[in-house]
C-alpha cells in the first residue's frame, strides 16, 4: 500500500513544529501546479526505493501529503494523548489546514524529487572519493557517523613521524567538530603502529639535543592531551602489531577492538626510555601494578587475547573477519543518540581529566631526559645500525 511505502519503518518521534509546517505550507504555495495522478503514482513507488531513511519528520511531510492529495483536508478527530504515533501523523496532516489537493500532490512529487536526487548521492563513494583533503601522512573519511583517522605509511608500519603527529591533532581537532558521532583511528597495511619514529631521534644537528627534546616533549604533551581531552566516543581499531606510544594511548581511548593478529608491545626500557601516554597511570588502573609492571618496565609483549584478559583490549575478532565485524558494529554503535553518547564520554573523563593532564606533564619532563640519556641514544643507533632489532 502507498501509505505504507511513504511512512515506512515509521517510529514515534519528534513531529514537526509547527514554524517547520508552516514553512512546508509556505513552500507548497509557491510550488507549480502541474504534477499529474501518474507522477503522484510513481512518486509513491519511488518512495519505497529510498535506501536511506529519510528520517521522521520527512515522513510525516509525507504522510501529510499523501493524505491531503487523496482524501483532502483532516477532518478526523484527534487521536488521544497516549497513541502518540497517530496523534503526530494527525497534526502533520491538520496542519496542512485548506490546502488544495493538487498542490500537496505536486508538493509529495516535488519532496520525492529530492529525497531520491539525495539518496542517490549519498551511496558509498569509494574510500579515494571519500577522503578529506589536507593531510599527507593519514586518510581521513566521513562515512555513516563515523570518521575514520587512518594513518598511512604502511612501507615504515605506520612509524609516527613529527608531521604525522601534527596532522592526527589536527584530525582530531577538526572531528572534535564535525557532525560524527564516533572517531576510529585505525593503520593501514599489516601493522597499526610501530611507534614514534626513531628517526625523530637521528636529525638533530649536534649542539641541538636539549632544545630538541624540549620541543618533543611539548608536541607529546600537546598530542597526548589531545586524547584526554577528546570529546567524542574514540575507537581503536587495531588491525595488527601495536608498539610504543600507539600502545599506551590506548588507555586514553574509549573502545579498542583488536585482530586477533594485533600484538602490543611498550619495549620502553629496552630504549632506554620511559612510559608515556598517562599508561603510568591507566596501565595499572586497567590491568593491576603487577602486569602492568611486566608490560611498561619488562617490556613484555602480549597477544590480543592476553591484552583483552588484561582489559586493554575490548574485544578481539578473527583477523579474517576483523573487518567487517567492527565496522558492522561500529555503524550500529554510530546511529545511537549522539548527544547522550557524547554526554556519557564527557561525565566519564571528566572525573580523571586534571589527574591525566598532570601524569602526561609528569612523564613527558622525566622522557625528556631520558631522551638525552646514553642508554636511549645507544637504542636508537643500535636499531638502525641492525645490530639489535626489538
Ligand atoms: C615527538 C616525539 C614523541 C616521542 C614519543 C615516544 C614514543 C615511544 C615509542 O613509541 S617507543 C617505540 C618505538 N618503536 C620501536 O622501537 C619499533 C622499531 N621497529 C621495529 O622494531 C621493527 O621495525 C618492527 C618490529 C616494528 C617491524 O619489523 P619488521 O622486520 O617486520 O619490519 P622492518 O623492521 O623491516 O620495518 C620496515 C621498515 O619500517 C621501518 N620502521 C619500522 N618501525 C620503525 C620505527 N618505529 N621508526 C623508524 N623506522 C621504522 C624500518 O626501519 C624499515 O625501514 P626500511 O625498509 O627503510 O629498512
Amino acid at each position: 500500500m502507498a501509505l505504507a511505502g511513504a511512512v515506512r519503518c515509521w517510529r514515534p518521534g519528534a513531529g514537526p513544529s509547527s514554524l517547520q509546517m508552516q514553512a512546508l505550507s509556505l513552500h507548497m504555495s509557491k510550488t507549480a501546479m502541474g504534477a499529474s495522478q501518474k507522477d503522484f503514482e510513481s512518486a509513491m513507488n519511488q518512495v519505497k526505493l529510498l535506501k536511506k531513511d529519510p528520517g521522521n519528520e520527512v515522513k510525516l511531510k509525507l504522510y501529510a501529503l499523501y493524505k491531503q492529495t487523496t482524501e483532502g483536508p483532516c477532518n478526523t478527530p484527534r487521536p488521544g494523548v497516549f497513541d502518540l504515533i497517530n496523534k503526530a501523523k494527525w497534526d502533520a496532516w491538520n496542519a496542512l489546514g485548506n490546502l488544495p489537493k493538487e498542490t500537496a500532490r505536486q508538493n509529495y512529487v516535488d519532496l520525492v524529487s529530492d529525497l531520491s536526487s539525495s539518496d542517490s548521492s549519498s551511496q558509498v563513494k569509494p574510500e579515494t572519493d571519500r577522503k578529506q583533503p589536507g593531510y599527507e601522512t593519514l586518510v581521513v573519511t566521513s562515512e555513516d557517523s563515523i570518521t575514520k583517522i587512518m594513518m598511512n605509511r604502511p612501507a615504515k608500519k605506520n612509524a609516527l613521524t613529527i608531521q604525522m603527529y601534527r596532522e592526527i591533532m589536527l584530525a582530531l581537532e577538526a572531528a572534535s567538530k564535525d557532525d560524527s558521532t564516533i572517531i576510529v583511528l585505525t593503520g593501514n597495511g599489516d601493522y597499526y603502529s610501530s611507534g614514534n619514529d626513531l628517526m625523530n631521534f637521528m636529525n638533530t644537528p649536534p649542539g641541538e639535543m636539549e632544545k630538541e627534546a624540549k620541543n618533543g616533549a611539548i608536541l607529546l604533551r600537546d598530542f597526548v592531551g589531545c586524547f584526554i581531552d577528546f570529546p567524542k566516543p574514540l575507537v581503536a581499531v587495531i588491525n595488527g602489531p601495536a608498539v610504543g606510544i600507539s600502545v599506551t594511548i590506548l588507555g586514553l581511548f574509549d573502545l579498542v577492538y583488536a585482530s586477533d593478529r594485533a600484538t602490543f608491545h611498550t619495549p620502553f626500557t629496552h630504549l632506554g626510555q620511559s612510559p608515556e601516554g598517562c599508561s603510568s597511570y591507566t596501565f595499572p588502573k586497567i590491568m593491576g601494578q603487577a602486569k602492568a609492571a611486566e608490560m611498561l618496565m619488562f617490556g613484555k609483549k602480549l597477544t590480543a587475547r592476553e591484552a583483552c584478559a588484561q582489559g586493554l583490549v575490548t574485544e578481539v575478532f578473527p583477523d579474517s573477519t576483523f573487518q567487517k565485524e567492527v565496522w558492522t558494529r561500529l555503524k550500529a554503535y554510530s546511529k545511537l543518540p549522539r548527544n547522550a553518547l557524547h554526554i556519557s564520554k564527557q561525565s566519564i573523563r571528566n572525573l580523571e581529566k586534571e589527574k591525566l593532564h598532570a601524569v602526561n606533564a609528569e612523564e613527558n619532563s622525566v622522557l625528556q631526559e631520558r631522551w638525552l640519556s646514553d642508554e636511549c641514544m645507544n637504542a636508537v643507533m643500535s636499531f638502525f645500525s641492525r645490530k639489535a632489532k626489538l
